[in-house]
């Protein structure tokens, strides 16, 4: 049936009243926590280094391909944001990107470089090795690390050998990093198996473990609620290079 031949829809009168619009003051309240900008700002490649450290920052590690840099568009719910790809080694650098909460708070996320890709020279590794562990033993404002892991290999070595090396990076400039780890691609597994799966490994590391998908979006609300409280509950949170506020005239 094409447009022409369509019948005319029926008038509303003849049935029941469509629902109206809820008074200004019941509208459903907008989520204060929901990201509602995101945006670029800067990258550090090996050589190079990154702005100045002004506010709390989350960066996301693991090995290559385990879907850091898709976490990231899916938390920020901007497809395009981070480039993503099939091939392990897309992320070469270290991406700085701002993301602003409904609510005004203000995040900086930090898009890492995955290792264990094999293909790299090893000139090119030992660089972004270094740049990598300078970023996390050095950077004041890093509050919260999180470790993606896929689902279905679980914590490998390399995962392990980086949670010790963060734990062992204490500084006594900077709060404890907040390890947060997830393990992500659970839509390849059925919803059961990959319950199991985080639970072994919340019970092998002691850690909180949330099972995340970037292509359904689970795990989506709890790992940015978790990441604000952890974040927002440290010093760094706040501007550490702050604006005066002006005063009142
Ligand atoms: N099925 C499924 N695929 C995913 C998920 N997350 C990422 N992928 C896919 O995995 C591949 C790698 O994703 P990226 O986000 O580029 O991975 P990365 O960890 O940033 O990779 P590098 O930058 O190379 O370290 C892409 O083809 C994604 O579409 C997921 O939750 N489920
Ligand atoms: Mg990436």
């Amino acid at each position: 049936m094409n447009e022409k031949t369509k019948p005319a829809k029926k008038t509303p009168a003849a049935g029941p009243k469509p629902k109206a619009a809820p008074p200004d003051g019941k509208k459903k309240a907008l989520d204060p926590k929901q990201i509602v900008h995101a945006d670029f700002l800067a990258a550090a490649a090996p050589g190079s280094s990154l702005p100045a450290p002004t506010m709390a920052e989350i960066a996301f590690a693991g090995r290559s391909n385990v879907g850091k840099s898709s976490l990231i568009n899916t938390l920020v719910e901007r497809k395009g944001l981070v480039r993503t790809g099939a091939t392990p080694g897309v992320t070469r650098q270290i991406n700085l990107f701002e993301a602003r909460a409904r609510d005004g708070a203000t995040f900086h996320l930090i898009d890492l470089p995955g290792y264990g890709y094999a293909k790299r020279s090893k000139a090119e590794r030992t660089a972004w090795g270094d740049l990598i562990e300078g970023y996390l033993r050095g950077r004041i404002t890093l509050a919260a690390l999180v470790i993606l892991v896929d689902v279905r290999r679980g914590l490998e070595e390399d995962d392990l050998e980086l949670i010790q090396f963060v734990e062992e990076a204490r500084d006594v400039q900077r709060r404890p990093v907040e390890i947060v780890i997830v393990a992500t691609k659970a839509d390849k597994i059925g919803r059961s198996a990959s319950r199991s799966a985080t639970a072994a490994m919340a019970k092998s590391t002691g850690r909180k473990v949330i099972g995340f998908s970037s292509v359904t979006g689970e795990g989506r609300a709890e790992l940015w609620a978790l990441l604000r409280k952890v974040t927002l509950g440290t010093p760094e949170a706040t501007s550490v290079v702050k604006d005066p506020e002006p005063e009142p005239a």
